[in-house]
């Protein structure tokens, strides 16, 4: 009956339950700062602008909080666009999987949180690994017009 459907209660949405944007503004700061200074993708940060990292940081946040049922607003690029060109591997995936177990136990996340997060995390895994590095396609056509993309050039990506 449609009356005790209405009656069970719900769980409050995984926003809520890590504390709500400040938790997660701080959370995502302590993820960035520990890949920041990982051995495998630290130099990723060497020659990103304060700017750029604000931006990051804050399109970061607001991503999470939109899909985690916080009433934010998310100004970034869609997680292709955002990482194609960066030439992301499994070693890039592997260690922020590893940053952000680090994160969960400086946090004292709760296991059940955990296997949330890094499940919805794993979700784009497809969108942000395995394109070609946007430098690597520039240098081998020297003939490219460099705005106009790989896709210029004939390379796509994510594979139609
Ligand atoms: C777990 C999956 C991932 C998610 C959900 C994610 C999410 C995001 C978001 C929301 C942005 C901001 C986009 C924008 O400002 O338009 C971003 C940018 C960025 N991401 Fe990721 N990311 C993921 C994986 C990775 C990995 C594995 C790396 C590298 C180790 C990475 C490196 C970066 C960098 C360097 C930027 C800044 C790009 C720029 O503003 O030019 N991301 N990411």
């Amino acid at each position: 009956m449609a009356d005790s459907q209405a009656s069970e209660p719900q769980q409050p949405s995984l926003y809520e339950r890590l504390g709500g944007y400040d938790a997660i503004y701080k959370f995502a700061g302590e993820v960035l700062r520990t890949c920041m200074k990982h051995p495998a993708i630290g130099h990723i940060w060497s020659h990103m602008s304060e700017s750029t990292f604000q931006k990051e940081h804050i399109n970061f946040v607001d991503f999470l909080s939109v899909h985690w049922g916080g009433n934010a607003q998310y100004r970034g690029r869609d997680m292709v666009t955002a990482h194609r060109g960066m030439g992301l591997t499994e070693v890039h995936w592997q260690a922020v999987m590893e940053c952000m177990d680090e994160c969960y136990d400086n946090f004292a996340v709760p296991a059940d949180i955990r296997e949330e997060v890094t499940a919805f995390l794993t979700k784009f895994k497809p969108a942000v690994i395995g394109s070609p590095s946007y430098r690597d396609v520039v240098l081998a056509h020297p003939e490219m017009d460099v705005a106009k993309g790989m896709k210029s050039v004939g390379i796509t990506w994510p594979k139609p």
